[in-house]
């Protein structure tokens, strides 16, 4: 096979953009264009204000694109079409989101963006394509789009198909995608297919060390990435099904999930119980397999991966029926400062945030509930709130935001932390995590500015136009220079309602030093030790 000269990534989402990123970075002999529907998305990404909040991604986006320090090789683009003729690989980065409507509505992946990408690069390559699955998709993806290949591809094309999950965690996007614990490459175990796997192996080797580059079959590569999720988010919910019995025991589940994280069969990491997790990719994963298995006539395997995700839900509604109780089983007229709405720090992205749940059940209460979130505007919070079954009227008129702590916490009865922003916390040391070692804070102008028609609006399907209308670009950050300072909680004591709550759904917070303060804390995990 000839050298690769040209890449194109469909999608510049929280995926397409750092990994074509990055890709462009470390080879800068390849040309690497980031393509997208959406004008708004892509005029972003040419900007200083990039679309997505991500810790170190400003600086490795400009390196490539901005031809200051060397020749550009990283373009963003709305020209699809005319990209995906020049690219000897695309991949494949658009979303895959959970169904709303038709048979799996809730539970199976809506694959019609991805089926779109798919006919659309059929229709358009002129020459032999290898077309990478990076979107997250169900076992068996690549027949199908073998048959739609096959059926739309232009006479003598080839096309080779690979699978190749992305695991970068937001938030950590960068320092994952620089340093990746593995590249996972699927493809077919024929000649070409092999051959095709090299070809990309090769790209990623020019800064992934050859043995972190594994290469399976196709079928195992798709399922690897929904059983990472599926694994993670399982030891999720298990240390908060063993939350509860800490809470009611008077048993500490931080003790716990150290104690047994030592024993190295176990581990530390992702054992942090919370009031739930979020995010895009959880939720949609475990259900997705599940309802794959539900597919295959496996109904005790669906039962068991579903399970995962309803602790999930019933983790974020034991949360917010403790504070109604703590708060003597009315919070009818009370403020509730609420601390985070992102799904967890250093991202701007609500999508799947426990927040949601929790601000959604505080509103049914009647409660007053002032949120501040360092990163996620107003914008944002009401059109998730509104998405998610939340009268507008009702937001209007029982939610407000704040643009700092103080006055979100003024006279309120209770702050609730539902976000482990390093702010918020009085703990000495915050835990670290794997960062890109910088923090510039990057912003744009409005959330969810108007999607302008592009060039390619006549060529577009109606999955096409779909996919661009439906799409919401959780684009909603704002301009702060510096990371906060800490917040102060004797001042914030001072301007609350008596008595004082905390309700830590993230245990940032050290309660001792709190109580000392005079506050009441309650601590997702903790009970009364007495
Ligand atoms: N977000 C994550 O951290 C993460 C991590 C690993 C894997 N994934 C998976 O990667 C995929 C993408 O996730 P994401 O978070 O980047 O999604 P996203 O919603 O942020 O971005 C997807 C982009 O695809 C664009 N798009 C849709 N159809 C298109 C088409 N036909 N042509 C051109 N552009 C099109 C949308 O406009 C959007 O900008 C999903 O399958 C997801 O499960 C996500
Ligand atoms: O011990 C933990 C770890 C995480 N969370 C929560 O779980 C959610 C997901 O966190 P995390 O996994 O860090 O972030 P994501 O960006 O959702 O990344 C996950 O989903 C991606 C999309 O598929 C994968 O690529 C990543 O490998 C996988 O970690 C968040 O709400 C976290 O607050 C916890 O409650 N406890």
């Amino acid at each position: 096979m000839s050298p690769v000269k040209s890449v194109c990534f469909i999608g510049a989402g929280f995926v397409g953009g750092p990994s074509g990123a990055v890709l462009a970075l470390k080879n800068p002999d390849v040309e690497v264009s980031v393509v997208d529907l959406s004008d708004t998305r892509i005029a972003a990404w040419n900007s200083d204000a990039l679309p997505i909040y991500e810790p170190g991604l400003l600086p490795v986006v400009k390196e490539a694109r901005d031809a200051e320090v060397r020749p550009q090789n990283l373009f963003f683009t709305t020209d699809v079409r005319g990209t995906i003729k020049r690219a000897d690989i695309v991949f494949i980065c658009v979303n895959t989101p959970t169904k709303t409507a038709g048979i799996g509505a809730g539970k199976a992946p809506n694959m019609a963006y991805f089926e779109s990408a798919t006919r659309m690069i059929a229709a358009e390559a002129e020459k032999d394509t290898i077309i990478v699955e990076k979107s997250t998709v169900p076992c068996r993806t690549a027949a199908n789009m073998r048959e739609i290949l096959k059926a739309i591809g232009k006479p003598g094309v080839n096309f080779e198909i690979l699978s190749n999950p992305e695991f970068l965690a937001e938030g950590t996007a960068v320092a994952d995608l620089m340093r990746p614990d593995r590249i996972l490459i699927g493809s077919m175990q024929t000649p070409s297919g092999l051959e095709a796997a090299e070809v990309l192996a090769n790209l990623y080797g020019s800064w992934v060390p050859k043995e972190n580059i594994l290469k399976t079959n196709i079928w195992s590569s798709e399922l690897a990435k929904l059983a990472a999720n599926a694994l993670l988010a399982q030891r999720i919910s298990s240390i908060n099904a063993l939350s509860a019995i800490c809470e009611a025991t008077g048993a500490d589940v931080g003790e716990i999930a150290y104690a047994a994280g030592l024993d190295s069969r176990i581990g530390s990491r992702m054992l942090q119980a919370s009031v739930g997790f979020g995010g895009s990719c959880f939720r949609k994963d475990v259900l997705n397999l599940s309802y794959m298995a539900e597919t295959l006539h496996l109904p005790e395997v669906a039962a068991y991966w579903q399970s995962v995700v309803a602790i999930n839900e019933w983790q974020k509604s034991r949360f917010t029926k403790r504070i109604i109780s703590t708060l003597y089983g009315t919070l009818t007229g009370k403020k509730i400062a609420v601390y985070g709405f992102s799904y967890k720090k250093n991202t701007a992205d609500t999508r799947e945030s426990a927040a949601i749940s929790v601000v959604k059940d505080l509103i049914a209460e009647q409660a007053k509930v002032c949120i501040y979130d360092p990163q996620v505007t107003k914008a944002q919070i009401w059109e998730e709130l509104d998405i998610n079954g939340c009268h507008l009227e009702d937001v209007e008129k029982y939610v407000s935001i704040a643009q700092n702590p103080y006055d979100c916490a003024s006279e309120s009865h209770a702050v609730v932390v539902l976000t482990e922003w390093d702010e918020f916390s009085n703990k000495d040391v915050v835990p670290a995590k794997k960062t890109a070692g910088e923090n510039p804070q990057q912003l744009l102008p409005s959330p969810v500015a108007s999607e302008h028609s592009s060039d390619n609006e006549m060529e577009m399907t109606p999955a096409d136009k779909s996919a661009r209308e439906r799409y919401n670009p959780r684009i909603a950050i704002k301009h702060t220079e510096a990371q906060n300072a800490k917040v102060d909680w004797e001042q914030i004591f001072d301007i609350m309602e008596r008595p004082a709550f905390v309700f830590d759904g993230r245990r940032v917070i050290d309660a001792g030093k709190l109580q000392r303060l005079g506050f009441h804390v309650e601590c997702i995990g903790r009970g009364n030790p007495f």
